[in-house]
């Protein structure tokens, strides 16, 4: 029997850091050995989270308190801006330690494009420097042999598993993609907000961020590389009352290819990939096929429109949008079989 991996979960009374643990506690090789809050800090898990009633996991703490030279790895489910610092003290008390960060703090390369769209200098710029981009289907060596792991945006995960591929070979005009996305209201985390009471959001859609959303940038980022050369998208959020979930639309112009060669595309990129699936033609992609698991659906469709389609993806913003393709690189950079604790199917309806 091998040896379990110690894994402390930051930010464990938090949306990401909860469906992070539902999804370690039935891991085979790992053990859950210090869980992090900060005003929750100091109650059991199961006090802050009822539904882990049949688990027995650590009390939270403070992750000033944590040892971390006892552990192995770090699953971070803080917020952006306060991550850096934390995980800077992490690799500092222990150089060996393997993160997979889900906030934003290590995904822009550039330091001069983090300090514009995140309003700040990057107090851990060699970090920033050393990550390496999560989205496992493109990044898979490197992750394997990386220390430190940004895993992507719930909303450029979606939207760049649709369209890496098509940009990449050339098939959809790089200068004309708009991706119009949906989240669920776990999207926004567990904190008190006004937006997100029921009474303010359950009767409604909402945009935000119209034209500003600053997963455009990460979305030009990887975009960029897959075309090899600077592009700009189109993207706007909208907050949707339901708990869990995303859908994006993305509206390309074709290259002279046809939307028969954007979904043969697809379907040859994601021939040998256990959670990314293009549905067959006329199959519409939603949220409750993917509901609770690390599936990604994806589905190429003609516009009315001569010279146009549309490709929509979606995912769970709590699975593969964040704890699940960070358990998922957590496999790669162990050695384990990459869906390991990961094949859950969707909880529909
Ligand atoms: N929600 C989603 O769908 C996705 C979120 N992300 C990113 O993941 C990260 C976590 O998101 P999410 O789980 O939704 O957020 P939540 O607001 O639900 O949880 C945040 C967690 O961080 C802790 N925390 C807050 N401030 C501090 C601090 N100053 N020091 C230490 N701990 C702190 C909170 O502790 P306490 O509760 O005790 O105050 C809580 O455990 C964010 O960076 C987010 O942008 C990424 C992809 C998808
Ligand atoms: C619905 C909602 O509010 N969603 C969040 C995105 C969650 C996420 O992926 O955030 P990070 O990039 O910070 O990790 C938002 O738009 O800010």
């Amino acid at each position: 029997m091998s040896i379990k991996r110690k894994v402390a979960v930051l930010g464990a009374s938090g949306y990401t850091g909860s469906d992070a643990i539902r999804l370690l506690a039935r891991h085979p090789n790992v053990e859950i050995s210090a869980v992090t809050a900060n005003s929750h800090a100091g109650k059991p898990m199961n006090e802050v989270f009822p539904h882990f009633f049949v688990l027995d996991l650590p009390t939270l703490v403070e992750w000033e308190k944590v040892d971390w030279t006892r552990l192995d790895a770090v699953v971070c489910g803080l917020p952006h801006g306060t991550t850096q610092d934390v995980i800077a003290a992490v690799l500092k008390a222990n150089p060996g330690i393997k993160i997979l960060d889900m906030s934003a703090d290590f995904r822009l390369r550039d330091n001069a494009a983090y300090a514009q769209w995140y309003g700040h200098e990057h107090r851990a710029p060699h970090l920033q420097q050393e990550a390496v981009y999560g989205l496992t289907e493109f990044y898979r060596e490197t992750i394997a042999a990386a220390r430190l792991v940004a895993c992507p945006g719930c909303y450029p995960t979606a939207a760049l598993l649709a369209l890496m591929p098509l940009v990449k070979a050339r098939l959809i005009d790089a200068g004309d993609i708009v991706i119009d996305a949906k989240s669920g209201m776990t999207g926004a985390g567990r904190g008190l907000k006004q937006n997100t009471l029921f009474s303010e959001s359950g009767e409604g859609l909402s945009p935000y961020a119209v034209g500003t959303h600053r997963h455009a940038a990460e979305i030009e980022q990887e975009l960029g590389v897959a075309a090899g050369a600077p592009i700009t998208v189109n993207f706007t959020p909208h907050l949707i009352p339901m708990a869990r979930g995303e859908l994006c639309t993305c509206y390309v112009r074709l290259s002279g290819a046809t939307v028969d060669d954007l979904r043969a595309t697809l379907e040859r990129a994601y021939r040998d990939e256990i959670f990314v699936h293009i549905a067959k033609e006329g199959v519409i992609p939603q949220t409750l096929n993917v509901r609770g698991s690390n599936y990604v659906q994806i589905g190429v469709f003609p516009d009315r429109i001569n010279g146009r389609a549309i490709v929509i993806a979606t995912l769970d913003n709590l699975v593969k949008g964040s704890a699940g393709q960070a358990i998922q690189n957590m496999n790669l950079m162990f050695g384990w079989p990459e869906a390991t604790g990961l094949e859950q199917i969707a909880l529909f309806p």
